[in-house]
């Protein structure tokens, strides 16, 4: 046995290999030390070797799959062997064959996968001058995608594909296995922001060499496609991409033990067709984790009110993928437009409890499918006919005032690929029990009816019973005894049983089985024979069971593309769904696009934050943003926890939710062309990494320089804080500048630098915005409100105080305060900058309009000299000292401080100096 343990263990050698045996998977050596360190079970020995005892572990095949997802979790593989010969005619020990690899990229059993992950397998090919072949695979939605990029873009890259686990060539060059060992450390903070919900650690598999074989690979490619070139698909002239898909199709073969019957899609993705979201944007953002690494309250958890696990991670898709072109997005408008109006609701009740055909195809193309998962699909085949119908006759109740479903060129098309394949509901109904058995071992699967020799068989066993109680009423007749009885148990089989005192009246054919107490129990040639048709019965309807359930498998395959697709349309119709419905709960708006660079935001609110205050009845501020080629970087300011970065990051979740194809969370909303959204949001340490804050915080920055263009969105929160006053001042300044005169980005940037209020006076593309607050005694009140101009305070010793720094401390901050304002040059100077703006100049900023005005600055020194005296002026210069008694002096100061609290209060805007 060991023997043969080792010829498939050598087969399987980064597998951990579950060898069944008996109703245990048990594994050994290396294998069983793990599995005991990874899911805390027994350790024990078994026999030896060469003098050793070998060690080995083992879990209860019934609970298998519990044990299975632990490990796969730890990005482990498990090779599956099983029993394949009949023990009772095995010579030696019975034969047994690994049937199935479980690994990370290639799982698609849905007990062992989180309902919003989907698995993707990457495998990469290094070509010369650093080149890169990429082709990944999701098993699930059997769409494979290949690429070819630089070698160092291969982090973006990975991030945006998300896989599970990852091919490399067994030769790779040290440098390339340098960077895929870096890939996988940074891997648990990269896919914080990737939105895989699959396991956070990135298995690598090194593959034979000669599996990356490009000719092979364009070859497999044809066929899987069944055709004479990839041309069609734009895949042609892919060789590197086409090495990668040949390691690959065979690993995928290799693991499944099978043929990948169900894939027939090809992409070739390019790098300039999505909206660049880099991993520190999906962090920042907190799209599909907080920042804390949990699942909500997020954007996605926000948006995800789908019935069904098809249509969840669809609209994650669309969230994390937004593709540059605005085509797929104005379809999506377009039919959530007429969903809102009449349709949402009956369909979403129809769409609740559907089967997830997605994996239940994928499955059905790999042979692994199960009874009950097929009795799932026949019932989703009927509900998807009644959503077909629903869509295509808009059957309910239609107000006066609506569109026609048909009015949606997307809506049309899901409709159509709704109606069920014919045929495929009926054989599935036919073929199975209303609700079968879990498992196929069991038998009780296929339909009464459906096969003339399983029926007959299955007769056979039901008349068991009448049969035994004619056959113990014939021998209580002939023998005369009245308590003789025929029974059954599992160790016996069939038996007459008679009690001590009678057994004088048996009759000479009864041969004894057993001896009891108080009882024998016989047999007789008769109840033999009854007894061996009946249990070879048993064996041969299970049999049967499993070959008729093999041929409906078989019977399917035909089905299987347009089960795909009524798969697909029933995500997209789900996902359009839950869009339509969170439009109408939030009261979102449909955005608009234009041609035009720029983004205009009317009474814009960050979703999540709104919706956490709403808990708490609070209300949220809307607030409007307006940028574009004239008026493109916004100096934001204001005090801490005034509202800055929940500013900022709205537009950026405004811009997405729209270049997704969602309502949004405003009135209105303009949109222009958008390449990327970069940002730059508070500085996460990156201890583990040996990166200093202000490292992360400059590597981010210059990521931003390198890459953003014209048509990317920028946010900027709080640059240069991470170093010494004058550096980080001068860094910010240097930044915002490279943003404004080169990249032409629209962006907003916050600082706490009131000096950077300065900026727009020199950059006519730039001005001032300021989150607003009033101080009202010692107490600071938050308004949340973006006006025009720079902020006048920072409040930070107000803030302090809401966060409960003792009063002391504050005590003593206050006076430095005061000391150093009233001390250094620098603040005097500061003091004319932080003077508000006039307010109309921000009213009136309208990128769209070539005419706007976003010069609008804080008056510089020498103008402000420029204006009429104020009231406190006029009444200074009134003033005669030499004329004063001391008590008129000590009037005369009472009444201008009260003219400077009037003007300080802001009684006259613009005033104040
Ligand atoms: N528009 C708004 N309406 C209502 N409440 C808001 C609004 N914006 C922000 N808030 C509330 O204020 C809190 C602080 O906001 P935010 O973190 O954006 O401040 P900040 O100015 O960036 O602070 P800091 O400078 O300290 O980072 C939020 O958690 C939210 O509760």
């Amino acid at each position: 046995m060991m023997r043969q343990y080792l010829a498939l263990k050598a087969q399987h050698p980064d597998a951990l290999l579950f060898y069944r045996m008996g109703d245990f998977y048990e594994l050994f050596y290396e294998d069983a030390h793990k599995a005991a360190r990874l899911l805390d079970i027994t350790l024990t020995r078994r026999g030896h070797s060469a003098g050793e005892p070998i060690p080995m572990a083992g879990v209860p095949f019934h609970a298998a799959q519990n044990y299975l997802a632990r490990l796969l979790k730890h990005g482990e593989s498990v090779a599956i062997c099983e029993q394949v010969g009949d023990p009772a005619t095995a010579k030696g020990p019975v034969e047994r064959q690994v049937l199935r690899v479980l690994t990370p990229g290639t799982l698609t059993e849905a007990e062992l996968l989180p309902d919003k992950a989907e698995p993707v397998l990457l495998a990469l090919h290094w070509g010369p001058r650093q080149t890169l072949g990429l082709a990944w695979l999701n098993l699930t939605l059997g769409e494979l995608q290949l690429a070819q990029c630089r070698s160092d873009e291969l982090p973006t890259w990975a991030v945006r594909i998300g896989p599970s686990e990852l091919l490399y060539s067994a030769d790779l060059a040290d440098s390339s296995t340098r960077e895929l060992q870096e890939l996988q450390r940074q891997w648990p903070a990269l896919a914080g922001g990737t939105g895989a919900a699959g396991p956070a650690r990135l298995s690598l598999a090194a593959r034979p060499a000669w599996a990356f074989d490009s000719a092979l690979g364009l070859r497999k490619l044809c066929a899987q496609l069944q055709a004479a070139s990839l041309a069609g698909w734009g895949a042609q002239d892919l060789p590197l991409a086409h090495a990668a898909a040949s390691a690959l199709l065979d690993y995928a073969e290799h693991t499944q033990g099978r043929a990948l019957a169900h894939l027939a899609t090809l992409r070739v993705a390019r790098p300039d067709e999505l909206i660049e979201l880099p991993p520190s944007t999906r962090r920042n953002l907190e799209l599909t984790q907080t920042l804390r690494g949990e699942p909500s309250p997020t954007l996605f958890a926000l948006l995800d009110s789908c019935q069904t696990s098809m249509g969840s991670r669809l609209l994650r898709r669309w969230l994390l993928e937004p593709p540059r072109n605005r085509t797929p997005a104005l379809e999506r408008l377009q039919a959530i437009g007429v969903l809102r109006e009449h349709l949402q609701q009956p369909l979403r009740q129809a769409l609740a409890g559907a089967a997830d055909v997605e994996r239940i195809a994928a499955r059905l193309a790999l042979r692994q499918v199960r009874p009950r998962e097929l009795a799932g699909l026949a019932q989703t085949l009927q509900r998807a006919a009644v959503l077909a119908q629903l869509l295509q006759s808009g059957a309910v109740p239609q107000p006066a005032r609506t569109v026609p479903p048909a009015e949606s060129a997307l809506l049309t098309r899901v409709a159509q690929h709704l109606i069920p394949p014919p045929g495929c509901a009926d054989l599935l109904q036919r073929a199975l029990l209303p609700e079968p058995a879990a498992q196929l071992r069991e038998g009780g699967v296929i339909n009464h009816g459906h096969d003339a020799e399983l029926d007959g068989l299955r007769a056979l066993q039901s008349n068991c019973d009448a049969f035994l109680l004619e056959l113990e009423a014939r021998e209580r007749a002939r023998s005369g005894i009245a308590n003789l009885r025929v029974q059954y148990n599992k160790v016996h089989g069939f038996y007459i049983e008679i009690t001590q005192g009678q057994l004088d009246r048996v009759p000479t054919d009864y041969r004894r089985r057993q001896t009891l107490k108080n009882a024998e129990r016989f047999i007789t040639p008769e109840l033999k024979a009854f007894e061996d048709q009946v249990l070879s019965a048993q064996e041969r309807a299970l049999a049967r069971e499993k070959w008729l359930y093999e041929a409906l498998l078989e019977q399917l395959q035909p089905y299987l593309s347009a089960l795909t697709e009524l798969a697909r349309a029933l995500a997209t119709l789900d996902a359009l769904c839950a869009l339509a419905e969170r439009s109408l709960t939030l009261d979102w708006c449909a955005p608009e696009f234009s041609l035009e660079p720029g983004i205009e935001i009317r009474a814009g609110r960050h979703p999540v934050v709104q919706a956490r205050l709403a808990e708490s009845h609070t209300a949220f501020t809307p607030n409007d943003t307006v940028l574009g080629p004239k008026a493109r970087l916004q100096i934001v300011t204001g005090p801490n926890m005034g509202g800055k970065s929940t500013y900022m990051r709205q537009v950026a979740l405004i811009a997405l939710l729209a270049s997704m194809g969602s309502y949004v969370p405003a009135q209105r909303c303009r949109l222009g062309p958008l390449d990327a959204i970069h940002t730059r949001i508070g500085a996460a340490d990156d201890l583990a990494n040996a990166q200093s804050t202000f490292m992360v915080e400059m590597s981010e920055a210059a990521q931003i320089l390198h890459r953003a263009s014209a048509h990317s969105l920028v946010l900027m929160d709080e640059i240069g804080r991470g170093t010494s006053t004058f550096d980080g001042l001068a860094l910010a300044s240097a930044i915002a500048s490279h943003l404004h005169d080169k990249v032409r980005a629209c962006t907003l940037f916050a600082t706490h630098y009131f000096e950077l209020t300065r900026f727009p006076a020199e950059h006519a593309a730039a001005l001032n915005v300021h989150v607003s607050a009033v101080e009202n005694g010692r107490e600071i009140v938050f308004l949340h409100q973006i006006e025009p101009g720079p902020a006048s305070r920072s409040y930070g010793v107000q803030v302090a105080r809401l966060a409960g720094v003792p009063a002391a401390v504050l005590q003593h901050a206050r006076q430095l305060l005061h000391a150093l304002e009233a001390h250094s040059a620098a603040a005097q100077a500061q003091l004319d900058l932080f003077a508000p703006a006039p307010s109309a100049a921000f009213e009136a900023a309208e990128p769209w309009d070539t005419a706007q005005t976003p010069d609008a600055q804080p008056p510089a020194p020498e103008v402000a000299a420029a204006l009429p005296p104020s009231a406190l002026e006029q009444a200074v210069a009134a003033l005669d000292p030499d004329a004063l008694s001391p008590r008129e002096a000590l009037e005369a100061l009472y009444r201008l401080r009260q003219l400077l609290g009037n003007a300080l209060l802001g009684a006259a805007p613009g005033a104040g100096h």
